[in-house]
């Protein structure tokens, strides 16, 4: 977190400033008190109106060191919290999508809701709020000194012993904290997967199932708060002890001076008011301290994040000619293999469709020509450079790919075709027509600036796809891959969609189970899969004559 304080100086050395005063106001404040009573017992008008000034003068210096304290604090913390949350979002991104995908997303989300919100609190601002009681303290120390040695040794002695127990107990603390972190992640897992299937919830009757399976991991959850705020209760307490403690005995220690005449009733006002500046900031400085200690989980945590760093290193491919799995065998748990021995070249410019029952492979194959899991037998190439070898930015700039269930974006319909890409509004309006949206644009309020709500839930599943197919047209890449693209469109409008998909001059490969006569007929091979190998392969003609596999499968 250095790094974001250095980064951020000029505000941090200003908030430094500004909160150190608090121990100057603290002196400043006593000294007034001193001096107030002084008058009282001397009687005497022109000390009065002295003081008088005095006193009007520190409440303005006052006020305004607490005007000047919060607005450089929001600065601080503003500026701080978009470098930390800029750097965490640009590392979670420079996760390869493999890596991306071996944690649920709510994890990341919970970073963002919970950790920093934390940090912020208990790092940033908390640092400043120790500032200023470190401040108070030693300058208050010093002031006692001035006034009275004994006193001030009598202080130390009894602060140091209160203020050991509560920095012991922070390392428990942080490990307390950490725990609730990741019960917290958990739970957020559980919400967000409840509210994505709010309405199958509600259909199935099952809210009650669903209410008990939250309250058990809302349980698991408040129970490891629980824990975290015995520990921070018995740091309070021990917060208490030290002030406590400090004040009562400096009360009477002064008293004790003042009867033996040593010291003036003013200055034993004096002296209390700045011990209390002593014990209060030490009070509250043996729970902040640990506070500030019990930060560092996250914060280790956080830099995993902020340390990835986007791997462009590898061979660059300057197209796909050519795609070749060489004896690919996958699974995605050990004990289970989905593809077997698969073995198959893509060439340029041609249309594959991969067929075969639901759960035989299909998709697997197509992510693992993306490169999402690397842990299968064989080899995969692309223009003959291994697949392990090249640098997947440079295949993901070649492809585009319209997945089962495409990503809605709470956003503008024109946002959600161009993905923030710059296009001309001729090429947005071409590829609206080819994926059959022009209908829906028109019906629509704002046309293409219509907001989309989240996950696409003002629009049927049907315009979701076709979003996604016109997504994926307008990158014009090189190679296309449309996993089920037209599963959820009307007969006719599938079939315009899909002459338009396979009408284009890319590579195509499209994993359907639409076995349709005119949309097969376009393929110049078909691939049929049985758990996870190609048991066939064709043109439509050629798969239908040998009456084999692709036929039983035609037939239904
Ligand atoms: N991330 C995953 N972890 C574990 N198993 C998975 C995962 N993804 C898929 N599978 C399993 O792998 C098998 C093949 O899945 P895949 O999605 O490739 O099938 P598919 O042929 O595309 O099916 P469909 O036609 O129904 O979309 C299935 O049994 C599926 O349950």
């Amino acid at each position: 977190m250095k790094k974001y304080i250095k980064s951020n100086l000029f505000y941090f050395s200003i908030c430094i400033v500004l909160f150190s005063t608090a121990g100057l106001m603290s002196v400043f404040l006593a000294n007034i008190l001193k001096r107030m009573i002084d008058t009282s017992t001397a009687k005497n008008i022109t000390q009065f109106y002295h003081v008088m000034i005095l006193t009007i003068f520190f409440i303005i210096i006052n006020f305004t060191l607490h005007i000047l304290r919060g607005f450089f604090k929001a600065k601080f913390l503003k500026k701080v919290m978009l470098s930390l949350k800029h750097d965490l979002f640009k590392g979670i991104f420079s996760k390869s999508i493999k890596d991306f995908n071996r944690e649920n997303t709510s994890v990341y989300t919970s970073i963002f809701n919970n950790d920093l919100k934390i940090l912020e609190k208990n790092y940033f601002d908390n640092l400043l709020t120790i500032i200023s009681d470190l401040s108070q303290f030693f300058i208050c120390l010093v002031a006692v000194i001035s006034f009275q040695f004994e006193l001030a040794v009598i202080i130390i002695l009894i602060n140091v012993i209160a203020i050991f127990v509560p920095v012991l107990l922070g390392k428990i603390l942080s490990h307390k904290q950490i725990d609730s972190i990741n019960k917290f992640s958990d739970l957020n897992v559980k919400i967000k997967d409840f509210f994505n299937s709010f309405e199958i919830i509600k259909c199935f009757q099952v809210t009650h199932k669903v209410i008990d399976n939250f309250d058990h991991a809302d349980n698991i959850y408040e129970e490891s708060m629980e824990n975290f705020r015995y520990c921070e209760g018995i740091i309070a307490g021990f917060s208490t002890l030290s002030s406590l403690g400090v004040s009562v005995m400096t009360t009477l220690i002064s008293l004790y001076f003042v009867i033996k005449n040593q010291i003036t009733i003013g200055e034993m006002m004096a002296i209390t008011q700045l011990v209390n500046n002593i014990a209060n900031p030490l009070g509250r400085l043996s729970s902040e301290l640990p506070l500030l200690k019990s930060t560092k989980p996250i914060e280790l945590k956080l830099k995993e994040y902020m340390d990835i760093k986007m791997v462009q290193t590898g061979i660059k491919i300057n197209g796909l000619n050519q795609i070749t799995m060489d004896h690919i065998s996958f699974g995605y748990t050990e004990n289970k293999e989905i593809i077997h021995d698969f073995s198959y070249e893509f060439l340029k410019n041609k249309k594959y469709a991969i067929v075969g029952n639901s759960g035989c492979g299909k998709s697997t194959i197509v992510k693992l020509l993306l490169n999402y899991y690397d842990n299968y037998k064989g080899n995969i190439f692309i223009n003959d450079v291994n697949l392990n070898e090249i640098d997947m930015s440079s295949v993901y700039s070649h492809l585009s790919m319209v997945h089962q269930n495409a990503p809605i974006l709470n956003d503008t319909l024109r946002n959600n075709i161009t993905y923030y890409n710059d296009y001309s509004i001729e090429q947005v309006n071409q590829i609206v027509h080819e994926a059959g949206l022009d209908h829906f644009v028109e019906s629509l309020p704002d046309g293409l600036d219509t907001v989309i709500n989240e996950n696409g839930n003002n629009i049927s599943g049907g315009e979701k796809q076709r979003i996604s197919i016109a997504r994926t047209l307008l990158k014009n890449a090189d190679l296309l891959i449309y996993d089920e693209p037209t599963s959820n469109l009307d007969h006719v409008t599938a079939k315009e969609v899909e002459k338009n998909l396979l009408n284009r001059n890319n590579t195509c490969i499209m994993i359907t189970h639409r076995l349709e006569d005119n949309l097969l007929e376009r393929f110049d091979e078909i691939l049929v899969l049985d758990h996870g190998t190609i048991v066939e392969s064709g043109t439509f003609k050629v798969l239908l004559d040998r009456k084999g596999v692709f036929y039983s499968l035609y037939k239904g």
